[in-house]
């Protein structure tokens, strides 16, 4: 310890500064993003992958969409705009998470993270499900959702519908209540709509 004084930095000034410059980079993502057409190239660029993540399975990734500046704005409008109106938005480990928090921050709303189990330090509920490789379980944090508020459920993928419906499950044992279900791209053959009776499900693409 020298005992002398750390420069603090002016985190007023540099979270006013911060903020300009997001706000102009996003209004340069918005001057861009203005077809439908341009939605429609962003999912044109999601790639398949055959035998990954074991063989038969035909993995859909969307790492190619979220590395395009131009295709990650389009996608984040398309699934915002897709998006019931809601108190929160909860995305589901670990690929809802990238398209959850930018819909919820330009929604104006908090983003509730729906957690593969294990990683919650206190956990309100927690459900077992199937998926198209295997089985998990997802769990959700105490006092992430206010009883009675409305929840946009959102993921990229719908395959098999299992995490989407245990997703929708956490969130009622919470408390809270599903607004609907939106996802990047839906796997028809594999009919995850089932699983999601009762619910508003919105795909941006169906293949
Ligand atoms: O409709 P289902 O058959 O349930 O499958 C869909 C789920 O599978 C993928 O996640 P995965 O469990 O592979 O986890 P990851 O996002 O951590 O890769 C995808 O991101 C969905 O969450
Ligand atoms: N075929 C698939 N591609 C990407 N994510 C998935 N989740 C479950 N099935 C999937």
């Amino acid at each position: 310890m020298t005992g002398e004084t750390q420069q603090q930095p002016d985190l007023a000034a540099a979270v006013s500064g911060v903020g300009e410059a997001m706000a102009a980079a996003q209004q340069a993502v918005v001057k861009q993003v203005t077809l439908a057409g341009d939605l429609e190239a962003a999912l044109d660029l999601i790639r398949d992958v055959p035998d990954f993540p074991e063989p038969g399975v035909l993995f859909r990734d969307l790492t190619p969409v979220l590395s395009d500046a131009k295709a990650l704005g389009a996608l984040v409008y398309g699934v915002a705009a897709a998006c019931p109106a809601a108190d929160v938005v909860a995305g589901i480990e670990a690929r809802g998470f990238l398209l959850a928090a930018p819909v919820a921050y330009g929604c104006g709303v908090g983003m509730v993270p729906v957690r593969k189990a294990g990683k919650l330090p206190a956990v309100a509920a927690k459900v077992s499900y199937a998926l198209e490789y295997g089985t998990a379980e997802l769990e959700i944090a105490v006092g992430a959702i206010q009883p009675g508020q409305r929840v946009a459920v959102i993921d990229d993928v719908l395959a098999t519908g299992g995490t989407a419906a245990a997703a929708c499950e956490l969130v009622e044992q919470a408390g809270g209540v599903v607004a609907g279900v939106v996802v990047v791209l839906e796997i028809a053959a594999l009919n995850g709509r089932a699983e999601l009776e009762g619910y508003q499900v919105t795909a941006l693409r169906t293949v």
